[in-house]
């Protein structure tokens, strides 16, 4: 049943029509995902649900839960032509804002629109104003991994899927960000993480089959000799309390906000169903909290979170998108390939210098949220 607030539309499983019909435009929507979503890995569109709404429809911003953890990647949305008003489709990520306004093309027969976002972009549906919106959603299931041909990811943009293609071996920004690393390890000998731009379950961090931009740093920071694994972690965000809190409640410690390692383990012990872990070695780790091209953010400026995300049972933790790191060992200098040898070969052309910040970074803030308090479709 719906729930009043969160959304106000007819949704039913696929039916067996819908599902077993395969139509040429699947066809060419599929091969289209397999390139910008999957790093041209071979993906599978699988038909989750039929979504019917009517004047004044519309669904909350939500995340999709993931039907497979390990290997669904995404959300296609087609929409079915049956004119209407209103009904734009909004999905964020990270700062990053993309409208689709399927009314506009909606009473011409002709035209299946559709559009496509990783699975933990925000999305919602603005109340549609006249006519009926009907939708059919489909999960982007990445078939088991099989690296290209060179080894090496690429993605075309670091939120959706518009502009130059960035190639992991090849990309100056990535040398950058790896001269940075180096930098910061080698001044404090400490274990570096830095934070995924995507959030992860803990089934396909597991599978190290990573998204866009994020796919494309591990396998730069492998193709010049680091060794990386990933963590799914917890941020203690610092809170922006009013000035006359700041006395009275502001303590020193909680300044920079913490992060924990969040295991299964860690799962377990919350629902009181395993013993409390050990983090032994987390205090020795530094964390880079926001990357992008040719640019490593220490700290990043806190914002208002949108309470919004997905519910899932105690335990159920496949369920969830976790914040994510790659960890970095502490490299022996011969591990690490001259970084001149990279140089100069560089597909995206707009590389800005390497900016290791330790201030808060002037970046469009994250419109990311806790993924609590929202149902999800
Ligand atoms: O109808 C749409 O455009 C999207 C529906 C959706 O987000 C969902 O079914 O989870
Ligand atoms: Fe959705």
């Amino acid at each position: 049943m719906p729930k009043p607030g969160k959304r106000k539309k007819m949704e039913a499983p696929s039916p067996k029509i819908l599902v077993d019909y395969s139509p040429g435009f699947l066809r060419i929507i599929r091969s289209k995902v397999s390139c910008s979503l999957a790093n041209e890995e071979e993906v599978t569109l699988q038909c989750y649900k039929l979504n019917v709404y009517s004047t004044g429809g519309f669904f909350s911003a939500h995340v999709d839960t993931p039907v497979d953890a390990a290997q669904m990647i995404g959300t296609v949305v087609v929409c079915l032509p049956c004119q209407h008003t209103g009904g734009e489709l909004i999905v964020k990520h990270k700062g990053a804002k993309k409208e689709f306004l399927f009314a506009n093309l909606s009473a011409d027969q002709a035209k299946v629109q559709w559009a496509a976002f990783y699975s933990d972009c925000v999305h919602e549906i603005l109340p549609v104003k006249s006519g009926h919106r009907i939708t059919v959603t489909y999960n982007v299931i990445r078939k088991k991994p099989s690296r290209s041909e060179s080894g090496y990811g690429y993605c075309k943009n670091q939120h959706f899927f518009t502009g130059q293609k960035i190639k992991a071996d090849q990309d100056a920004a990535l040398n950058n960000i790896v001269a940075d690393v180096l930098k910061i390890t080698e001044k404090r000998r400490k274990q570096l993480g830095i934070f995924l731009r995507h959030k992860y379950t803990m089934s396909a961090l597991a599978e190290g089959i990573l998204k866009g931009l994020d796919q494309v740093l591990c396998d730069g920071l492998a193709s010049r000799g680091l060794t990386c694994h990933f963590l799914t972690i917890l941020v203690q965000e610092k809170e922006n309390l009013p000035d006359e809190y700041d006395e009275l409640y502001r303590d020193e410690e909680d300044d920079e906000g913490r992060v924990y390692a969040f295991s299964r383990e860690d799962m377990l012990y919350v629902n009181n169903e395993g013993p409390k872990p050990q983090h032994a070695a987390w205090k020795a780790m530094e964390f880079i909290k926001d990357w992008s091209k040719g640019k490593l953010v220490v700290h990043r400026k806190e914002t208002d979170a949108e309470n919004c995300g997905n519910y899932t049972q105690p335990g159920a933790v496949d369920q969830l998108y976790f914040q994510s790191t790659v960890v970095i060992g502490i490299p022996e200098s011969s591990d690490v390939k001259p970084l001149e040898e990279n140089r100069g070969c560089s597909t995206s052309g707009d590389a800005d210098d390497a900016d290791v910040k330790d201030e808060e970074s002037d970046e469009e803030d994250d419109e990311e949220s806790d993924e609590e308090d929202c149902e999800r479709r």
